[in-house]
């Protein structure tokens, strides 16, 4: 069976969650997940300055990260396993302000989601997983910044229930220490 590329924009202005060119047959997949050129023909301009992946245990959350400056869009699949992933708008202009998207992010399914610049990014891993970042702005280690995962005020609802409950939750020292939006909006008011 052969997959086209398509693209469905959401509500979050920049947000797309995109099914890659597939084509199945008897030795397995063909996958390809990026194409300057259709992506242009879709209107997205994405420049790739960096890859990189990130391997992780069921239970791990990695969230929910920013740079504070030279914010870093991204192209997120999950190459391998499932993870629930989670977008947050920060740009204080935007009529979503404030508001996440849960994407259920499956390696058998191809998806991926285009995060765009001004938001927040993180991921519940319900499978190990193997996660790739196709980004149109390098990593600055020193604008690396994020919201605490559990925050009050955005309350994502992380199916954690299905990795046994919070219990069983895998998170960073650093990631234990973020900030909460609340003190985000004191510290910049925004994107
Ligand atoms: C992202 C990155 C990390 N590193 C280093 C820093 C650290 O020692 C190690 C692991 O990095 P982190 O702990 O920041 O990895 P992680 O917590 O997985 O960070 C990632 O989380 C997800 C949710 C995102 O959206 C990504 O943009 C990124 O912020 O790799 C680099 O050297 N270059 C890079 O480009």
């Amino acid at each position: 069976m052969i997959q086209k590329f398509e693209f469905k924009r959401t509500e979050i202005d920049g947000l797309i969650e995109i099914t890659p060119f597939n084509a199945d047959d008897i030795r397995g997949c063909f996958t390809k997940d990026y194409s300057k050129e259709i992506f242009e023909q879709n209107g997205i301009k994405h420049d790739l300055q960096e890859v990189f992946y990130t391997t992780s245990y069921k239970g791990v959350i990695r969230a929910l990260h920013f740079q504070r400056e030279k914010q870093q869009p991204k192209l997120v699949r999950c190459i391998y396993g499932h993870v629930y992933d989670v977008v947050v708008d920060l740009r204080k202009n935007s009529p979503t302000f404030k508001k996440y998207l849960g994407f259920d992010l499956i390696g058998e399914k191809h998806n991926e989601i285009l995060v765009p610049a001004g938001c927040a990014h993180g991921y519940l891993v319900l499978e190990q997983s193997i996660v790739s970042y196709k980004c149109s702005e390098k990593s600055y280690g020193e604008y690396d910044d994020g919201i605490l995962w559990d925050d009050k005020d955005i309350n994502v609802r992380w199916p954690i229930e299905k990795v046994g409950g919070k219990g069983k939750i895998i998170l960073a020292e650093k990631d234990k220490n973020l900030q909460s939006f609340e003190e985000f909006i004191e510290n910049y008011g925004g994107f």
